[in-house]
């Protein structure tokens, strides 16, 4: 048996459970934590989320954060779980800002005071890899940036960034965006394939008006999300490298769960990404689960945080009333 305390969060919907693992009964083995995200990320059969969250607080920077995929896969980040966990953290730690240890890179986060009603959260996405190895992706060139790729569509350019975790992304007309193009491309690549041997991400990035694009993500180790932190910054940059905008401007990034804020910037020959968005509690929770026998055994609600959940909801509806005037639909 195996018990332990956990917050239910989200970022923009992309929605988690975030353990620390200080609230949990033991250590986990690798191979425990698979287990424990495909039994607790089930929709049906358990809590249900995009993926477990696990930090730890304190240590060589100020936390960590570790991502589970619905699948049990691991990815090496997570742009909106980095928002919730880094307020957990700068919580814990009373800190203005904080820097916290993801799997490839060490990134800061801190509290975006711009944002009146509900608190914002502005976490650094970096590094920004173009070298096709970095994803992986097998291919003889060395960048893909709006290349055809004809084993996937015969009209659509893609780009292909690592920002760490892996990013294939395509600027299409409405037609597209609500067709099944994208579900037939991102299950061909995330498959066994020759091109891409770890899977990636798929977005597809519609052009609204200057200073305004939607984003939808297909995401490696779960399907289509509400949105994906890191592919919404990962598609700010390809819309500035298609003149859609520029470095060192706010971009509104609509989503299917709300809207997230992204600064590209270059400075010499460093570029990095601020992704500002919400990072919201919904409650606390006690689950109980055999690992052996692949069992969820109890799971109990503690405390609800109804004031950000409602706050969140009026951005929501915000959102959704968007996605009507552009789509004509309430979501994608
Ligand atoms: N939702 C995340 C990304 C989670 C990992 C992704 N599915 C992967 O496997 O690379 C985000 O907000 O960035």
């Amino acid at each position: 048996m195996f018990t332990c305390t956990f917050k239910k969060v989200h970022g923009s919907k992309n929605d988690f459970i975030l353990i620390d693992e200080k609230n949990m009964q033991r250590e986990l083995s690798h191979e425990e934590k698979v287990k424990l995200a495909l039994l607790l990320c089930d929709r049906k059969t358990g809590i249900g989320a995009d993926g477990i969250l696990f930090v730890t607080v304190g240590g060589r920077t100020d936390g960590t954060m570790s991502i589970y995929n619905s699948d049990g896969t691991v990815a090496s980040m997570c742009g909106n779980g980095l928002r919730v966990a880094g307020r957990y953290i700068l919580e814990q730690t009373g800190k203005e800002e904080v820097i916290v240890e993801t799997l490839k890179a060490d990134l800061y986060v801190k509290k975006y005071v711009e944002q009146a009603d509900l608190p914002f959260y502005q976490v650094e996405i970096s590094p920004i890899l173009f070298d096709p190895a970095s994803l992986p992706m097998n291919t003889e060139k060395a960048m893909i940036i709006n290349e055809k790729l004809p084993y996937l569509s015969e009209n659509l350019t893609f780009t292909a960034l690592a920002v760490p975790n892996p990013h294939l992304i395509s600027i299409v007309p409405k037609e597209i965006l609500l067709g099944g193009e994208q579900e037939r491309i991102a299950s061909f690549v995330n498959k066994e394939n020759q091109y891409f041997p770890d899977g990636v991400n798929v977005s597809f990035i519609y052009p609204i008006q200057k200073g305004e694009i939607f984003v939808h993500t297909f995401e490696r180790g779960v399907g289509f999300t509400n949105a994906c932190g890191t592919a919404m910054s990962a598609s700010s940059l390809v819309a500035i490298l298609n003149g859609l905008h520029d470095y060192e401007t706010p971009l509104i990034v609509y989503n299917n769960g709300g809207f997230v804020k992204t600064i590209v910037h270059k400075q010499d020959d460093k570029q990095w990404i601020d992704l500002i968005g919400n990072g919201t509690y919904e409650f606390d929770g006690k689950v109980t689960v055999d690992l052996s026998r692949d069992l969820m055994i109890d799971f109990t609600k503690l405390q609800a945080y109804e004031d950000e959940v409602e706050q969140y909801r009026k951005i929501e509806e915000k959102a959704k009333q968007k996605r009507m005037e552009i789509f004509g639909r309430e979501s994608i």
